[in-house]
């Protein structure tokens, strides 16, 4: 249960005033997602989203909405954000930053075949292109920074072969990010959170991307291979499904071409995918910030994703005739 911040239906009525979205007929509230707390709300005139940010401060979550509206603009499939009388997205709530946006269709797809990531990789390059204008630069607050900061607070916390893994994998990706390499690939807003439940699907069709709040400027690359990491993966083992992988990629590749130099730093950027997560998982599992709450995701999955990135043979990112 991640409900972090009541609100009843007369704390909505008053605050849905300051919008052009009729009076506030219900709201119930969500109780997945560990972030922020979200109510699915019904006024006069549809059916919303209401996110309350419980990490994020009124000065980041600008880069956030704005992102999301320039998207939807551009006709990438995201929730657009709802704007005040006034052209506010982000107003507050309980003394916290809130927002509304509008409601996707469907639901997750947990067990995605080849069509499913198909559809995903091409929406992704759409995405990464829409985005690229985009006039707001804010990294990626998860990127390499932050992950320099979190290794050595919870390294006391990991066994001998996990503490050499991470400082050896922490040593290769600062060593990468000076290479020439590195400084070839593209880069611009990304979604960097793109898992199976980040995605709405109604049957096969791709209706949405949600959840942006990790969003960052960082490299294409990298928000594929974090993609990959998720969709393309047998859960139970980690290791990559050959034909979903295919799927991903070369729908993306159709969009979006990807370079000489993406081929080159692919494995290195899903290694770095691997290690982003098994960070924060490492972290909110050992410094949970309220226990009762959350069930932390599991730290281990993403070090034998980072294992198996490293030791196995990597699929091509692209073949000539792809
Ligand atoms: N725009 C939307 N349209 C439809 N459903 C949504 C939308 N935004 C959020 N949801 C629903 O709310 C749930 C939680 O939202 P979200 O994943 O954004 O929360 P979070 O706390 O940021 O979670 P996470 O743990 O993934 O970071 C989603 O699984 C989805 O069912
Ligand atoms: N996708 C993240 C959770 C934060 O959105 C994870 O699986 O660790």
């Amino acid at each position: 249960m991640a409900v972090f911040t009541p609100v009843t239906l007369d704390d909505l009525s008053h605050w849905i005033t300051q919008f052009d979205l009729g009076k506030a007929l219900a709201i119930k509230g969500i109780p997945s997602g560990i972030e922020n707390t979200n109510f699915f709300i019904t006024t006069e005139f549809g059916e919303y989203v209401l996110t309350i940010f419980e990490n994020l401060s009124f000065e980041q979550l600008p880069f956030y909405l704005n992102l999301m509206r320039h998207l939807a603009e551009r006709g990438v499939l995201v929730p657009a954000p709802i704007a005040t009388h006034q052209g506010n997205l982000i107003n507050a709530l309980h003394g916290k930053p809130a927002a509304i946006v509008s409601k996707l269709e469907g639901s997750s797809q947990m067990k995605p075949q080849a069509v499913h990531c198909a559809a995903v990789g091409a929406m992704l390059a759409r995405m990464h292109i829409a985005a690229e204008n985009f006039p707001i630069r804010q990294p990626n607050l998860r990127g390499l920074a932050w992950r320099n900061e979190t290794a050595p607070i919870v390294m006391p916390y990991l066994s001998d072969s996990n503490k050499q893994l991470l400082a050896e994998e922490m040593a290769f990706q600062n060593a990468f990010a000076e290479s020439d390499t590195y400084r070839q690939l593209q880069n611009g807003p990304i979604h960097a959170d793109l898992f199976r439940n980040n995605v709405m699907f109604n049957g096969d069709h791709l209706t949405g991307f949600f959840d942006f709040y990790f969003a960052g400027c960082d490299t294409w690359l990298f928000d594929v291979a974090v993609t990959v990491n998720d969709w393309c993966i047998d859960v139970e083992t980690g290791v990559l499904d050959q034909e979903r992988v295919r799927a991903m990629l070369d729908a993306y590749h159709h969009v979006r071409p990807f370079t000489a130099a993406e081929q080159a730093a692919w494995q290195t950027m899903l290694r770095a995918g691997a290690l982003r997560f098994w960070l924060s998982r490492l972290y909110d599992f050992h410094l949970p910030r309220d226990a009762e709450m959350l069930t932390p995701h599991d730290p281990g999955h993403f070090e034998r994703i980072l294992r198996l990135r490293i030791e196995q043979a990597t699929p091509p990112l692209f073949t000539s005739a792809g």
